[in-house]
């Protein structure tokens, strides 16, 4: 494992590995880097995890084997020229911003070793799914380095990058998807008498439990489904309504238009 890593960006998603990181011991804080635009983010970096933060991003690139660009697509290419003068050759840079090519990373940063990630929230529970893609030759070494990062806090996934936008619409975005039917799986236990606090902690377990269980059995989820639908019974019932108002392909619909936004934001970044 390299000794230090940095991340330009502590935000949602770069606080979601650095606290996943530090959970499996993979980094100790100490060897942990981050900067942040404020003053403020640049303190809660500090005192949430420890870990060296800063407003300087010159800061982060001069103390870290691993550079995690973890901004706003709209801004990595504005951080690299920042940072290029003092960006060692082949230092390892991870870039984990939606819609930037390796093509055009490569080009900003030719003497470094650039990879994509798209990695999602629940790392920061290990149970991140990150892909990974990358232009460098199958034997390069750093690949293993990388991969060990995401591998500590997840899945990974090595991809060809033309489905990073697929990745995007199923693993980046899709926590969001599945905290809105908890939402709303809760509201609607709440309707029927539920605690509140009681019908948060019902629908997230009953969820992640059927995760789990399609990760374990290997199982199509449809026998899985068909194992929980009685005839004549309640569930079916749901599902009835479920397949009334369209679920299945509101869920298609949704992803395709993240997956389309992620096609736009390649074609303008
Ligand atoms: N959120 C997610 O679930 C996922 C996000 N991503 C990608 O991760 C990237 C970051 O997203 P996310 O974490 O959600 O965004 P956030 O807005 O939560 O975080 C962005 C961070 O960048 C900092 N920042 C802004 N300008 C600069 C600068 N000039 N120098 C250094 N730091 C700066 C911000 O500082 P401050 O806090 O002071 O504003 C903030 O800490 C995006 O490219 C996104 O596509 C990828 C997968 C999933
Ligand atoms: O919404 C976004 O653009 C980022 C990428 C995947 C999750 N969040």
């Amino acid at each position: 494992m390299a000794q230090t890593i940095g991340f330009i960006g502590g935000g949602n998603m770069a606080s979601a590995i650095i606290k996943g990181l530090i959970q499996q011991e993979i980094y100790s804080p100490s060897n942990i880097f981050a900067s942040a635009l404020s003053e403020r983010s640049v303190d809660r970096l500090k005192n949430q995890f420890a870990i060296n933060s800063s407003q300087s991003n010159e800061f982060i690139v001069k103390n870290s084997d691993i550079i995690v660009l973890a901004v706003k697509p709209y801004l990595v290419f504005k951080i690299i020229d920042e940072i290029k003068s003092v960006l060692k050759t082949e230092q390892i840079v991870i870039s984990i911003a939606s819609g930037i090519t390796l093509k055009k990373l490569n080009h900003a940063m030719p003497e470094q070793r650039v990879y994509r990630a798209m990695p999602n929230t629940p790392a920061s529970v290990n149970m991140g799914m990150t892909s990974i893609c990358t232009t460098l030759n199958p034997n390069e070494t750093s690949r293993t380095l990388v991969a060990q990062i995401f591998e500590a806090i997840g899945k990974t996934a090595w991809i060809d990058e033309s489905l990073m936008h697929a990745a995007i619409a199923v693993h980046g975005s899709s926590p969001a998807y599945a905290f809105v039917m908890i939402e709303a799986m809760a509201d609607a236990a709440v309707l029927e008498g539920m605690p509140r606090d009681k019908a948060y902690i019902m629908a997230a377990q009953s969820l992640l439990g059927a995760a789990q269980m399609v990760l374990d059995s290997g199982l199509h989820p449809g026998v899985l489904k068909d194992q929980v639908t009685s005839p004549g019974g309640n569930t079916i019932k749901a599902i009835a309504v479920l397949e009334e108002d369209g679920f299945r392909s509101s869920i298609i619909r949704a992803m395709h238009a993240a997956a389309e936004k992620s096609r736009e934001m390649e074609a303008n970044n």
